[in-house]
């Protein structure tokens, strides 16, 4: 089977992809299956630089096709954030309860109609041969008032779909991977990677 490696530590992130990949046919590897695995530094002000930041570190240390993914909560009543923060929002050592505390606390009093977010999922695809390229998702949501479910990672516990009547960590992988911000930057990238491998390929 065909393998893509996924510049990722983090393991929601990694079982996302490990199913959306294996519905294209795709293995997937990601650095938490490489022993001292560089950590990249995370100095763009977007989404885009960062993903780009990481898959073209990745993709010239280890001479491969590499995806990297950075993504966030972008929460409109607080300006956009923690938005490229997102991991380290609470603090350098990436706690997803505290990161969601923080945003629970920041939004106290907000009422519903103005807690609107969205996930944000930039992909960027580099090698040493080619341009490195970018797509992005999104997904539309509402900051519940306290966390509610105990599946995905991260902000999901807070983030309700308002179509399904659920958070994003009250669904099943399956059914988050139908309509993430994951699924639908992948969904975009879709014919642009079949051309970048075809491209390596040469
Ligand atoms: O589907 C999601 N459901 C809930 N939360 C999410 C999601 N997608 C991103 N997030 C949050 C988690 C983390 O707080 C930040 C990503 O930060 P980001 O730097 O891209 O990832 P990371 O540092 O955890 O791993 P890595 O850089 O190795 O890929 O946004
Ligand atoms: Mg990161």
């Amino acid at each position: 089977m065909k393998t893509v490696i996924i510049a990722t530590k983090n393991e929601g992130k990694a079982k996302e992809f490990e199913s959306l990949f294996q519905a294209k046919g795709y293995k997937v590897k990601t650095l938490l299956d490489v022993p001292h695995s560089p950590d990249v530094e995370e100095t763009g002000t977007t989404f885009e630089e960062n993903a780009i930041l990481k898959a073209e570190a990745i993709a010239k240390e280890y001479n491969q096709v590499v995806v990297a993914d950075d993504s966030g909560l972008i929460v409109d009543a607080l300006d956009g954030r923690p938005g490229v923060y997102s991991a380290r929002y609470a603090g350098e050592e990436k706690n997803d309860e505290a990161n969601t505390n923080k945003v629970l606390r920041e939004l106290a009093g907000v009422p519903k109609e103005k807690r609107t977010a969205r996930f944000y999922c930039a992909l960027a695809v580099a090698s040493p041969n080619q341009e490195t390229i970018t797509v992005s998702g999104t997904i539309e949501g509402i900051i519940t008032e306290q966390p509610v479910g105990d599946n995905g990672f991260g902000y999901d516990p807070i983030f309700l779909v308002e179509e399904l009547g659920k958070t994003t960590a009250e669904l099943t992988k399956e059914e988050k991977n139908k309509i993430s911000h994951r699924a639908n930057a992948l969904k975009a990238l879709e014919d642009k990677l079949d051309a970048f491998l075809k491209e390596e390929g040469k």
